[in-house]
């Protein structure tokens, strides 16, 4: 089985809230609610890869000292074994945006689960709730 690695982040504004951003529908897993990030390239760190993808997705600059490690998920998909630190980031710089033209949403930890999530991503709601 092939792993492939992704690089995700909760950004967590003042009020505690996170964002979610919502994959566009003609992609793999269209329509659901992910935390921004996307895969790491070969070569790349993962936290470039994250710096990188906050940039294209959602138009925003973070330091790689502002990007904290949380927990990860390890979910076995049908095609690929998805492998995926998730950091914690409360500090960037510019206004987050849907770069991409995606719905965002920022939502409170205990609201996350009224937002359809791919699989991997539910055994990381918990980790958002506790520390949050
Ligand atoms: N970014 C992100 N990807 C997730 C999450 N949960 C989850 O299963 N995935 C999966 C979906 C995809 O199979 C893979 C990420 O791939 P992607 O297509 O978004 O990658 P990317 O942003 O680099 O975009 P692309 O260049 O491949 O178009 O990880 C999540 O919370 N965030
Ligand atoms: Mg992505």
């Amino acid at each position: 089985m092939k792993i492939v690695l992704v690089a995700a982040v909760a950004l967590v504004d003042k009020d505690g809230r996170v964002l979610l951003s919502q994959r566009p529908m003609d992609k793999q897993l269209g329509g659901l609610w992910e935390f921004p990030g996307g895969k790491v390239e070969a070569g790349e760190r993962p936290e470039a890869a994250l710096i990188r993808e906050l940039k294209e997705e959602l138009g925003i600059d973070v330091a790689e000292s502002c990007l904290a490690p949380l927990t990860f998920a390890s979910h076995a998909y049908e095609d690929f074994h998805l492998l995926m630190p998730l950091y914690v980031c409360r500090r960037w710089k510019g206004q987050v945006v849907g770069a991409e033209g995606q719905a965002i949403a920022w939502v409170r930890p205990l609201k996350l689960k009224d937002y359809p999530m791919p699989p991997a991503d539910i055994p990381l709601i918990p980790h958002l709730v506790d520390l949050l």
